[in-house]
C-alpha cells in the first residue's frame, strides 16, 4: 500500500504529556498556554484534558478549568479522556468536542490503570458511548499495551484486535493503538496492525507510539506504509504513563512532522512554530526537550 497523502496529527502533550509530570500540579495557565500555542501551530486535534479521578491522576484535576481557559480556535477539535459516565458528564459540561474511552489489551494493565477487568471496562464504556451519541459527541477508543505490557510482557495481536473490534462495534469512530511502553519494533507493529485491520478498517485506526526504546519513528514508518493516516504525538516528547513505570513519552510531534515532511505527506502543521512551542513548554516545566528535531533546530532548553 502507498503512503497516505495526508496525515492528521493528534496532539497528546496537554494530556498524555502532562498527566505524569512529577512535582507540584502544573498551573492551569501553563496548560492553556500550551494548548493555545499548539492550535496556533496548525494542529487541528488536541487532547486537552482528562476527566478522570484527581486522586488517581492529580495533574489532570483542573480539566474543567483548562477547558474554560483556552481560546478556542475554529476548526480545532479539543478532546478529553472520559473513563466513565461521571467523567463524560464533566467533559460535556466543560464543552469538549470529542471524548475518549481507554481500554487495554492486557488484563493486568487494565486493572492497574482503571481498576477493573477488560470485560468490565467495556461494560463501563458502553453507556459513555451511548450518552455521547445522544449528545452528538464523537468517541475515540484507545487500546493500550498493543505491543507489550509492563506486567504481562508480550501481548497477542489477536487480543489487541479483539478489544479494538469491541470498541469499534460499540460506536467509537476511531481506535488509537497504544504502544504504551514503547517496546514495539517495525515487524511487531506490522503484525499487530494486520491483525487489527482484519477487524477494523485501517482508515479508522490511529498509531499512538511511545518512544522508550527509540523505535517509535521506525514503527510509524511501518504502519504508514500499511495505510495508517492518523498519528498521536506529543510536543517535545513529553509524557509517560502513571501506570507503566519507566515508559517515556509519546514520540515527539516535531520528529514525526519532520519525517512526514520528508515523505511529502501533508499535515498543515508549521514545524518552526512547533519547535518553538516545544522549547516554550520545556522552559515552563524546567524539563529536558525530548525531541531530536527540537534540539537540532532550536538548541536544548536545559
Ligand atoms: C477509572 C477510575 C475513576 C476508576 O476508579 P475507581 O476507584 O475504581 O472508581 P470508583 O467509581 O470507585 O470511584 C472512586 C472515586 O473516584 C471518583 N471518580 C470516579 N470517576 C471519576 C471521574 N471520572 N472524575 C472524577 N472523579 C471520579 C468517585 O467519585 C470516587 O470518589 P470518592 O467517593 O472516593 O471521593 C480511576 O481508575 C481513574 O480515574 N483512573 C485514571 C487512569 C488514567 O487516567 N490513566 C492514564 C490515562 S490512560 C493512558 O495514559 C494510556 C493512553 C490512553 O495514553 C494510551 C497509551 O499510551 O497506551
Amino acid at each position: 500500500m502507498a503512503f497516505p497523502k495526508q496525515v492528521r496529527l493528534v496532539e497528546m502533550s496537554p494530556r498524555d504529556g502532562l498527566q505524569n509530570e512529577p512535582g507540584p500540579v502544573i498551573a492551569t495557565a501553563i496548560k492553556t498556554g500550551l494548548i493555545d500555542r499548539l492550535a496556533d501551530c496548525g494542529l487541528t486535534h488536541i487532547e486537552a484534558a482528562s476527566f478522570v479521578s484527581p486522586k488517581w491522576v492529580p495533574q489532570m484535576g483542573d480539566a474543567a478549568e483548562v477547558m474554560a481557559g483556552i481560546h478556542r480556535k475554529p476548526g480545532v477539535c479539543y478532546s478529553a479522556l472520559t473513563p466513565n459516565l461521571k467523567g463524560f458528564e464533566n467533559a460535556l459540561a466543560a464543552g469538549v468536542d470529542e471524548v475518549a474511552v481507554f481500554g487495554a489489551a492486557s488484563e493486568s494493565f487494565t486493572r492497574k490503570n482503571i481498576n477493573c477487568s477488560i470485560a468490565e471496562s467495556l461494560e463501563r464504556f458502553a453507556p459513555v458511548v451511548e450518552a455521547a451519541r445522544n449528545h452528538g459527541i464523537p468517541v475515540r477508543g484507545y487500546v493500550s499495551t498493543v505491543m507489550g505490557c509492563p506486567y504481562e510482557g508480550d501481548i497477542a495481536p489477536a487480543k489487541v484486535a479483539e478489544v479494538a473490534r469491541a470498541l469499534y462495534d460499540m460506536g467509537c469512530h476511531e481506535i488509537s493503538l497504544g504502544d504504551t511502553i514503547g517496546v514495539g519494533t517495525p515487524l511487531k507493529a506490522k503484525r499487530m496492525l494486520d491483525a487489527v485491520a482484519a477487524h477494523v478498517p485501517v482508515e479508522k485506526l490511529a498509531a499512538h507510539f511511545h518512544d522508550t526504546y527509540g523505535q517509535a519513528l521506525a514503527n510509524l514508518y511501518a504502519v504508514l506504509e500499511d495505510g495508517v493516516a492518523v498519528i498521536d504525538a506529543s510536543v517535545a516528547g513529553l509524557g509517560g504513563c502513571p501506570y507503566a513505570k519507566g515508559a517515556s513519552g509519546n514520540v515527539a510531534t516535531e520528529d514525526v512532522l519532520y519525517l512526514l515532511n520528508g515523505l511529502g505527506i501533508n499535515t498543515g502543521v508549521d514545524l518552526n512554530k512547533l519547535v518553538a512551542t516545544g522549547h516554550w513548554i520545556c522552559q515552563q516545566l524546567g524539563r529536558h526537550n525530548g525531541s531530536k528535531v527540537g534540539q537540532a533546530l532550536g538548541g536544548n532548553c536545559q
